[in-house]
């Protein structure tokens, strides 16, 4: 369980990106950072990953302690490829930073690119492939040291909705498979009330938590066409509409 308690962060010009969060972050959950442009999500992700320190407050990450971070895998709105190097290496490159044989890491790497369904282009260099396949060796690149917590900075943003949709479905079906934490940020209200089973609502900057939603939707088809979903999509909209300034 990651706990946060009163976390505050502030960058030296005198900018107040977050206040006063506090949170709880079970192991195996889903849980989206969902909040307007600015209020400080990627902050926060950064703050988890422990790449950041608070500027108050504290961050326990439990009786595992701290994750190195090959336990993290962090996947960002662009899937940042090299464009020279094939799908395969793409996602080689953490385990070639951290010195281990091609040979040694192809098992994981072909494994990492099936859970992504890209078993075919390994050899496909980013230029041949669509902006979702990319994204998916992005994500593949982040699971390929098989992190306990993947953490995603507005994943599928820049791609088309049909895209985005099925990108969606497919990271359930693999949280659910794997049972990782997936810390995931974003501004739409959809995704995040499509995706997560614990959503937190930040304020606009300082953020801050204005409320944790725990929902629990159908799993499969009929999950975006439920009754509850758009229950839950209301019931977001809602709370935004009281802590937007007017
Ligand atoms: N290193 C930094 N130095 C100074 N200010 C920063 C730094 N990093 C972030 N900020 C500021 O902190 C605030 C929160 O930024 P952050 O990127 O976390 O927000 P966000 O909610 O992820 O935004 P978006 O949805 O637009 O990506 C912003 O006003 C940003 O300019």
């Amino acid at each position: 369980m990651f706990t946060l308690r009163h976390v505050a962060k502030h960058f030296g010009d005198g900018m107040k990106a977050l206040e006063d969060i506090t949170a709880e972050i079970p192991p195996g959950s889903f849980v989206a950072l969902l909040g307007p442009s600015g209020c400080g999500k990627s902050t926060l992700l950064r703050l988890l990953s422990g790449l950041e320190m608070p500027s108050s407050g504290e961050i326990s990450w439990g009786h595992t302690g701290k994750p190195a971070p090959g336990e993290i895998g962090y996947v960002f709105q662009d899937p940042t490829l090299l464009p020279w190097a094939n799908a395969a290496e793409n996602v080689y490159l953490p385990l070639r930073l951290r010195r281990e044989s091609w040979s040694s890491a192809m098992p994981r790497v072909h494994t990492a690119l099936a859970q992504v369904g890209l078993e075919g282009f390994e050899q496909s260099k980013p230029k041949g492939l669509s902006g979702g396949m990319r994204m998916r060796v992005s994500i593949a690149r982040a699971l390929v040291s098989e992190p306990a917590l993947l953490l995603m900075d507005e994943p599928f943003a820049a791609l088309d909705e049909f895209t985005r949709h099925k990108l969606q479905d497919d990271l359930l079906a693999l949280w659910r498979r794997t049972g990782k934490t997936v810390v995931f940020v974003t501004h739409s209200i959809y995704e995040a009330a499509y995706l997560a089973n614990r959503i937190l609502i930040m304020t606009p900057r300082p953020g801050r938590i204005a409320a944790t939603l725990t929902p629990n939707l159908p799993v499969g088809v009929e999950r975006r066409n439920s009754p509850a979903y758009h229950a839950l999509v209301s019931e977001i909209t809602a709370s935004f509409q009281r802590i937007m300034p007017a």
